[in-house]
């Protein structure tokens, strides 16, 4: 996730504006409510772009926090200006003890995991100067690189802007992530999510040199109805990665995966006795059978939010990518794409994005889907072309013959939405144009549709698609 992402840069000028305003608005809600105290609210970014569509959730996210948090005052005025270019602001009137007021923002910025990234200014009539966190006793707030005194950092300039923007998306990242949760459902309700996710996947049109009902894309072995094939050849594999993970009472989640795998390695012969010997859903098999089999473990007594999820998927993968790469020369069979790609160029291809946690599913694309507008097909079409611009692509690579491909795949997604994505038909033509070059070069990206499929059987469990 980045967080700047379609941001605009400002100049120092309109910040300075931006400050006088603030001022100029503080001291007449001061004079309007003389007897309440006045919480100013902004995001503290550095560096020229201070709105962003991310950044305005954060905020928005975060304010619903800080309310929580001064849940205990009667809140007389607010007034929130969310769409200001110099960054979302917003100001209450709250009426209660000014200390305590600000004890429950230091509270909220201490406490939050998004806490770091907001500015709260406590002020009323009386008091000529703001209430600040040291003469509450409080440390002055810290970096959010290296947690030293901010100021201090600030004036030194001691770290670039890029290490601050990593930062921030990092702690909006966690964030977000904890926002989303997906609450407990029944076995038939995951593998039902499960088999739509496959089926919406398949059934979404125009996709680049993958198989849908209009065409073959760049597969002559398979068609739409090979995939519903397979697809329905898996309900039985994710009833089993379910039952097994809710019953599954140990501590060592590698144990629980060792078991999943056994199932994974049956699911797969079984898909290719339905598809007559073809990989449909090799990568689904493995991804959506981590998927169940972690949520049905971390739902046993109620929600689980991504962040959790994501702890639970590393737990059970921990020593996935060095078990199955380790000794590969010793090997008598052919290597897999995987193997020979992790051989050759060191990449952990999808074994490397379980054992991550699924950040492009869980971090980019979920989030993504679930902002996402327009209709089913638009959204999972610009969804799709969101995990291109990151994802590496071991079917792709495969294809192409070099992970030089890559940097191929991110121009295209690029282009894609620089021209509108789905919501414009310059966006749909480009997409069908794509889809042609990827069959006359016999290219695929059935990892990014893998990663879709993952991503629309969260969305499906959250309620968003
Ligand atoms: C870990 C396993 C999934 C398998 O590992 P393996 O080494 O056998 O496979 P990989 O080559 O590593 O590829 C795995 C499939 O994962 C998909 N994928 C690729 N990149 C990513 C990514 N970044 N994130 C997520 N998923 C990714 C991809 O699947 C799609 O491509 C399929 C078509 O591929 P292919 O078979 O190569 O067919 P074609 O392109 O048509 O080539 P030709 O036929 O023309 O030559 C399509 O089905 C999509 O699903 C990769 O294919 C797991 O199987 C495993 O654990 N294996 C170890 C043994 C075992 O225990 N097996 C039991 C199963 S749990
Ligand atoms: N629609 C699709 N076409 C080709 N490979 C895929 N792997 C997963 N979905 C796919």
């Amino acid at each position: 996730m980045n967080v700047f992402e379609n941001g605009r840069s400002i100049d120092l000028m309109s910040v300075l504006d931006n400050k006088e305003w603030r001022s100029h608005y503080q001291e007449r809600l001061k004079i309007k409510y003389p007897t309440a105290i006045i919480v100013s609210i902004k995001l503290n970014i550095p560096g020229p772009i201070k709105s962003s569509p991310l950044l305005k959730d954060s905020y928005n996210f975060g304010l619903r926090d800080i309310k929580q948090y001064l849940k205990q005052f009667k809140i007389v005025y607010e007034r929130f200006f969310i769409e200001n270019t110099t960054g979302p602001e917003g100001f209450l009137a709250v009426l209660g003890d000014l200390k305590a007021v600000k004890l429950a923002t230091i509270s909220f910025e201490e406490t939050s995991p998004i806490g770091r990234l907001f500015d709260i200014d406590i002020m009323a009539e009386q008091n000529e100067q703001q209430l600040s966190r040291r003469s509450l006793g409080y440390r002055a707030r810290t970096c959010f690189i290296c947690d030293k005194d901010a100021k201090t950092c600030i004036k030194q300039g001691v770290h670039t802007l890029e290490s601050g923007y990593d930062a921030i998306n990092k702690i909006c990242t966690i964030y977000m992530k904890k926002q989303i949760t997906i609450s407990k459902q029944s076995q038939d309700q995951i593998v039902r999510a499960a088999m739509t996710a496959l089926l919406y996947e398949v059934s979404l049109n125009p996709k680049p040199g993958l198989v849908d009902p209009v065409s073959n894309g760049a597969h002559s072995d398979m068609t739409v109805f090979t995939f519903i094939d397979s697809s329905l050849s898996l309900q039985q594999y994710f009833n089993e990665a379910y039952a097994i993970s809710h019953d599954f009472s140990g501590d060592d989640l590698t144990v629980m995966f060792e078991t999943l795998r056994q199932l994974g390695v049956r699911a797969e012969a079984k898909m290719c006795g339905a598809t007559h010997g073809v990989n449909t859903h090799k990568g689904a098999i493995f991804s959506l059978g981590i998927l169940i089999s972690a949520i049905a473990y971390g739902t046993k007594i109620g929600g689980v939010t991504v962040n959790d999820l994501q702890k639970i998927i590393t737990k059970m993968t921990v020593n996935l990518v060095q078990h199955d790469f380790k000794n590969l020369y010793k090997k008598k069979q052919k290597l897999t794409a995987g193997e020979q790609q992790y051989q050759q160029y060191r990449l952990p291809g999808i074994r490397g994005e379980a054992a991550a946690g699924f950040p492009i599913v869980m971090d980019m694309a979920l989030p993504f889907l679930l902002k996402s507008v327009g209709s089913t097909s638009q959204r999972l079409l610009d969804t799709l072309m969101k995990i291109a611009s990151s994802i590496v692509d071991t079917n792709l690579i495969k294809r192409a013959g070099s992970p030089d491909i890559l940097t191929e795949l991110k121009q295209w997604s690029a282009t894609y939405f620089e021209l509108g994505g789905s919501q414009t038909s310059a966006g749909i033509t480009y997409l069908k144009k794509l889809d042609v070059e990827f069959v006359q070069r016999h290219l695929s990206i059935g990892g990014t549709a893998d990663n879709l499929i993952s991503t629309v059987f969260l969305a499906r469990l959250v309620g968003g698609i």
